[in-house]
């Protein structure tokens, strides 16, 4: 549906996004995920045609057509929320009859109907986005794309955006969406990590799983041990990082003789406390790439 070959942006000298090539399927749920700055607004901007490549080219398929939620979207906000939709409605040059049936439809999947009659600027920052992003798919198009849809909104609200946006996929409609919550890559059915305006990986949430090079451990609650001899165990032969999570640590490791020796520690220390083999988050295998990536250079 939508091929980089090569693309390259910069805004002045500074090149934010450097040779990106990728394609991205229909109906699929894309994540562009990474930290502050990466570069995932001006890849998004690439995509709607706002900016244009300064090196590379964007093909599209032909039935392409897209509905672009930014970052700091505009609402009407002395209009209601009805009267926002149905005046998108007719921006997209909906009959008022399919602006009406469509609205209706998408006050029920936001949950919206009962402050249909509310004024935009009085509604709560979730609200605000679900608004925006009903307005930007009133006429249905092939691709939605949307700037960090999530971010600064409560955790009711994330969950609530993340369940519009998989009803949009039911339409049939491609999704491509920019976060910088590690966190939300589950919800995703392929993802893009983007770091300092490079593509790091394109793959599916359970492939950037699968590929992660370590086993990861956890012993739990070791709040009363100090930190010198905690920071001790980073230097067992074939664990390859070890650090805090909430009171547990955790452990990465490469061989399974480090796996030995951590039990040896356990022993050793007369704790009660069992090693455990969990799954990696996707904050471990981000990091990791970022490290790897850091000491190519
Ligand atoms: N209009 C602009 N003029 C100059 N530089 C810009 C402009 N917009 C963005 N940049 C720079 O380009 C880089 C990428 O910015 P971009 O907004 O695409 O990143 P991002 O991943 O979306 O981060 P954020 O979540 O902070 O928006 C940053 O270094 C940013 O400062």
């Amino acid at each position: 549906m939508i091929s980089f070959q090569d693309v390259s942006f910069r805004y002045g000298k500074e090149e934010v996004l450097k040779n990106l090539s990728f394609q991205i399927g229909e109906g699929e749920i894309v994540g562009i995920v990474g930290p502050d700055g990466a570069g995932k607004s001006t890849l998004l901007k690439l995509l709607v045609g706002l900016l244009k490549p300064k090196k590379g080219s964007i093909k599209y398929s032909e039935s392409f057509s897209s509905g672009f939620v930014a970052e700091h979207f505009g609402l009407y906000e002395d209009m209601s929320i009805e009267e926002n939709l149905l005046f998108y409605g007719r921006l997209y040059g909906l009959s008022r009859e399919e602006a009406t049936r469509r609205s209706k439809q998408l006050l029920k999947w936001t949950k919206l109907s009962p402050f249909k009659d509310r004024l935009a600027g009085n509604l709560s920052g979730g609200m605000k986005r679900k608004l925006a992003i009903s307005a930007a798919f009133l006429h249905r198009p092939s691709c939605m794309i949307l700037d960090e849809p999530t971010h600064g909104v409560d955790p009711v609200s994330r969950r609530e955006i993340w369940k519009l946006i998989r009803e949009v996929k039911a339409e049939g409609a491609t999704v491509i969406v920019s976060t910088q919550y590690l966190d939300e890559v589950p919800h995703c059915d392929e993802v893009l990590l983007l770091y300092r305006g490079e593509l790091m990986k394109k793959a599916s949430p359970q492939a950037l799983i699968a590929e992660f090079p370590y086993a990861v451990y956890r012993i739990p609650d070791l709040r009363h041990m100090s930190l010198r001899e905690l920071q001790k165990l980073k230097n067992i032969s074939h664990v390859a990082d070890a650090f805090p999570r909430g009171v547990d640590w955790v452990f990465l490791v490469s061989q399974e003789e480090a796996v030995h020796a951590l039990r040896d520690w356990i022993r050793e220390k007369g704790l009660e406390r069992e090693l455990e083999r969990i799954q990696p988050t996707f904050e471990d295998v981000f990091i990791n790439w970022m490290r790897e990536r850091g000491s190519q250079r």
